[in-house]
């Protein structure tokens, strides 16, 4: 639904309510060299449940090998089994990880193909349309069993081996995914060399064959772009936005790669334009300060550091 009580032209597209999809305890962690326990992943997810987050990506179910840093996603997804008030969707990049999601009690997974060869090569050990077709089989098996399947598309602007990614090929794997009753398909800047210059072409080739309403954006904030990106998107009349607590983030696959969007930062930005997003923002600086207490680093979300500086100077008044 559009914001019908703005008056300014350039803001009257923009969606009344967004839906925001964290990755932060899956896209955020998977990238971090030293494994962080069990325990701390499930109190991440639940601090970040109660700052009100409806949508908060688990894990993943992908070879231990690959990804060593989410190899225990059985036990995150079974403790966070009775956590109310969310969804934690988890990626799935094979029939072998989607059975093994489904037997942790998965009520929601992810596809996740690339618009490029050789990042799908890199990433999946398998090009493009092998890919799909794995992609298809996860969603023919999670029909029967009424399991909503995400698909992320990876480099949708950039790819760290082939360089810029023509429109074209973004809106062919978006058709691919939309045929085969994918709910939902995030277009993921992968990289961060999105501009609202490469961005705005990207979306309209997708817009062509895919509605707006299964649409949502995935901005790396490697260049600091991410947030003028999601502003586009939302002029455009996307309303779904994923991003990561404290801008943690980065792909094993995809070296130079670095956090999300931090979610504090979409936040703040979505409540200076009046839209509703049901996330407590102070609530969600005590999440990113665990997580990043925990890795023993400075948050990424310049709001969040912002905020944080004026409390101190404030308490010491
Ligand atoms: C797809 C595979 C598994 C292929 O990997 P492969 O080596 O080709 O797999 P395989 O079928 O040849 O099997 C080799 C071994 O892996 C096992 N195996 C096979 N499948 C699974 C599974 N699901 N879970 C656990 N184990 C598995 C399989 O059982 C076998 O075990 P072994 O007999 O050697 O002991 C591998 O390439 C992989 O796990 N890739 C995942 C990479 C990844 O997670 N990347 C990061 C996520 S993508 C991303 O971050 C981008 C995104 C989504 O955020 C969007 C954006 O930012 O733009």
């Amino acid at each position: 639904m559009i914001n019908a009580q703005r008056s300014s032209q350039h803001l009257k597209n923009i969606p009344n309510f967004v839906r925001i999809v964290e990755v932060g305890a899956r896209d955020g962690l998977q990238n971090e060299k030293v494994i962080v326990p069990t325990d701390v992943k499930i109190e991440l997810i639940k601090l970040l449940v109660s700052s009100g987050l409806s949508v908060v990506e688990a894990t993943s179910f992908v070879s231990p090998k690959w990804v060593p840093q989410l190899a225990d996603a059985k036990d995150v997804l079974k403790a966070i089994q009775d956590v109310e008030g969310a969804s934690f969707p988890v990626l799935t990049p094979n029939l072998k990880g989607f059975e093994a999601a489904v037997a942790a009690g998965a009520k929601e997974v992810a596809v996740f193909p690339a618009a490029s060869e050789s990042f799908s090569k890199a990433n999946l050990n398998c090009g493009i349309e092998d890919n799909l077709a794995r992609c298809r089989d996860i969603a023919s098996a999670s029909r029967s069993l009424r399991i909503p399947v995400r698909g992320y598309i990876s480099c949708v602007v950039g790819c760290p081996l082939e360089g810029k990614i023509a429109p074209a090929k973004v809106a062919y794997v978006a058709k691919s995914l939309y045929e085969m009753g994918i709910s939902e398909i995030s277009l993921g800047d992968t990289i961060g060399v999105g501009t609202p210059g490469n961005v705005i072409p990207m979306l309209e080739a997708v817009l062509d064959v895919v509605p707006i309403d299964k649409l949502a954006v995935h901005f790396h904030d490697t260049y600091g772009q991410a947030l003028s990106n999601i502003l586009i998107s939302l002029q455009m009349g996307i309303s779904t936005v994923d991003s990561s607590v404290s801008g943690l983030g980065g792909c094993p696959y995809a070296k130079g790669a670095t956090g999300n969007v931090a979610t504090e930062d979409v936040v703040y930005m979505l409540n200076g334009l009046g839209v509703k997003t049901n996330v407590d923002l102070g609530k969600l600086m005590l999440a990113g300060d665990f997580i990043c207490k925990h890795l023993g680093r400075a948050s990424g979300s310049k709001v969040a550091t912002a905020l944080n500086k004026v409390t101190n100077s404030a308490s010491k008044l």
